[in-house]
């Protein structure tokens, strides 16, 4: 079966003051991928899919999601449309149990469904936190957990929203290398129900989840392929000694 765009950009440009951002980006993910995000720091990784959340708005360009265009829609709708962002941390409520902090994220994706009971929440809660591996800690406080914990958490609260495409913004920033073999294994398992764009610097962890990565920098995109051409890739390479 032909794969399907999900989500494209059209000339997508952030602008502050005269730094350009993100500059002139066209870009399509596909239904089904795991699409990697890379490039060096400050290349506009962020700042894109700021963009795409819909928590920044463009300076110019459009952005489609499953042929609607979104450029203009709240973050909050293109959640409901099943776009949904993980935040590195910010977005856990420290003092809430875990199970609390998926239940709110599960309420707020059964609002879509009319009709939902308290009971459902319940069960979209549990399937999420099941699906980290969370379910034992269901009862503690979100803020007392160890980082990479919070992290998985913080997944979960994505999955619970149901998205159809999950941004990732630098997922294993801070968990050690058995978390990390964990977490991977949970993105491929993630894959199966959504498409996954992950802003990551640990390239062992793209090469071996991506199926194409597009590489930043200076907010433009510097190449794109699949895991195999962008490590052959000279540009690439220059971009991240510094030469490029
Ligand atoms: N709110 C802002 N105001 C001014 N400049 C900003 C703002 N947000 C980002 N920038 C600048 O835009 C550029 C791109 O930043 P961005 O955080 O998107 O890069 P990144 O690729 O995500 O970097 P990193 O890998 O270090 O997280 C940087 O030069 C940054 O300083």
């Amino acid at each position: 079966m032909a794969s399907v765009s999900l989500l494209s950009t059209k000339g997508l440009s952030r602008h502050f003051g005269g730094l350009k951002a993100v500059d002139n980006v066209d870009f399509t993910i596909r239904e089904g991928e795991i699409r990697a995000l890379i490039g060096p720091n400050g290349a506009g990784k962020t700042t894109f899919v700021s963009l795409l959340a819909g928590r920044i708005a463009p300076s110019a360009g459009s952005i489609e999601f499953l042929g609607k265009d979104i450029t203009n829609l709240p973050a909050h709708k293109r959640v409901r449309d099943g776009i949904a962002y993980t935040f590195q941390i910010t977005s856990i409520y420290p003092t809430l149990t875990v199970f609390d902090n998926v239940a709110l994220s599960a309420q707020s994706a059964l609002r879509r469904h009319p009709g939902s009971k308290r009971s459902d929440i319940a069960e979209k809660a549990q399937e999420a936190l099941d699906r980290v591996g969370l379910a034992d800690r269901m009862g503690e406080k979100a803020g007392t957990m160890a980082y990479g914990h919070q992290r998985l958490l913080e997944v979960a609260m994505g999955l619970a929203l149901e998205p159809k495409l999950l941004i990732l913004d630098e997922p294993t920033q801070g968990l050690s290398d058995s978390e990390i073999e964990s977490f991977c294994r949970l993105v491929k398992e993630i894959a199966t129900s959504a498409t996954v764009l992950l802003i990551e610097h640990n390239m062992p962890v793209v090469m071996q989840l991506a199926d194409t990565i597009t590489v930043l920098n200076h907010g433009q995109i510097l190449a794109e392929g699949s895991p195999g051409d962008i490590r052959a890739n000279a540009a690439v390479q220059a971009a991240y000694l510094g030469t490029g």
